[in-house]
């Protein structure tokens, strides 16, 4: 079994600073590390500025790296993915959250689904032809869709397109970044239900990147929580959502609407507990005189145990 490992990672962008010499960073992603298994599905979830984005670019080489180490297969491809015809990036790809971004306007939808065959393999025309049709049926489109433009399709048949693209050479892993949070909620179960069918038939991983931890329970079977560049939290999906260790796990999993009433119970505990927390931290805060961050200990990664799950969530 094939895996992908993220081993201390760090993203620091350079910003400009007040002091003439003085040189400062902001630690986007701050020494994060994930061993991702080939079959099994993983969500990286935190607020809007954590750092996922980040670590999604980074593993797949659209970022400089400023240290740590993306091991594929015991190989070390740090380097090697930032190259753009790396053979590395077959079995690693990624699927954008904004799809007119990140599908080329110019382009038809049968160039843009088969750019990665173009790069990567040897095929004659008839062969690369039948492969994107192939890839069209895949993910429900027709096969007209081959010489029409992208602003031709909807947002939910665009990500369709990029998932098309993104599995055209049976990666291994793809990250998916938000991919589904700018559709209508009808269409993101349409998208959601294509991208597990795929994972089914090429047995691949996804990295799903969400700000939700709502969406993200229907995809993954482990959870990264991240916090400002680290994670606070990491373990199995059921055991996070039963019983989260970290009281920022705790404010995302109260923040998600529309709970079946089976959990109720658990946000209102998850609420009762997120308050008495902040009691505390504010008490130990006004005692010692502390800063701020001292007021929410979120630099202690929580690891929650792996135990066997009963029935879902
Ligand atoms: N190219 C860049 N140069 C400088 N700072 C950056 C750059 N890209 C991201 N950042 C900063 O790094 C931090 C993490 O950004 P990132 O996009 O990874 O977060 P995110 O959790 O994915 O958020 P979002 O969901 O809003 O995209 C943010 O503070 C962001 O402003």
């Amino acid at each position: 079994m094939g895996h992908l490992e993220i081993k201390n990672l760090k993203v620091h962008y350079p910003i400009k600073s007040d002091f003439l010499f003085k040189k400062k960073s902001l630690a986007a992603v701050d020494g994060i590390s994930l061993l991702m298994e080939e079959g099994k599905n993983y969500g990286l979830v935190g607020e809007s500025g954590s750092g996922k984005s980040t670590v999604g670019r980074a593993i797949v080489g659209l970022e400089r790296i400023t240290a740590g180490q993306i091991i594929y297969e015991g190989i070390d491809v740090t380097a090697a993915i930032r190259k753009r015809k790396s053979p590395h990036k077959r079995n690693i790809q990624m699927i954008f959250q904004d799809s007119s971004a990140s599908l080329n306007p110019k382009k038809s939808i049968g160039q843009i689904i088969s750019e990665p065959l173009h790069n990567f393999e040897q095929f004659s025309l008839q062969e690369e032809k039948k492969r994107v049709l192939e890839l069209l049926e895949m993910v429900g489109l027709p096969e007209d869709a081959l010489q029409r433009y992208p602003h031709e399709f909807t947002g939910g048949q665009r990500q369709r397109i990029a998932l098309a693209r993104a599995v055209a050479l049976r990666p291994k892993f793809v990250i998916a970044d938000e991919p589904i949070s700018v559709l209508d909620l009808s269409v993101q179960a349409q998208v959601l239900n294509y991208m597990k069918r795929i994972q089914e038939e090429y047995k691949l991983s996804y990295l799903f990147i969400s700000h939700d931890l709502g969406v993200v329970k229907q995809m993954c079977d482990e959870l990264a929580i991240m916090y400002r560049g680290r994670f606070v939290e990491y373990g199995d999906k059921q055991d996070i959502y039963r019983n989260p260790q970290h009281i920022y796990t705790k404010r995302l999993l109260s923040a998600i609407p529309n709970l079946d009433p089976g959990n109720r119970e658990l946000h209102k505990r998850l609420r009762r507990e997120i308050e008495s927390e902040y009691e505390q931290s504010m008490a130990s805060y006004l005692a010692k005189d502390g800063r701020i961050s001292d007021l929410v200990p979120f630099s202690e990664t929580h690891r929650v145990a792996v135990k066997p799950s009963k029935g879902e969530w």
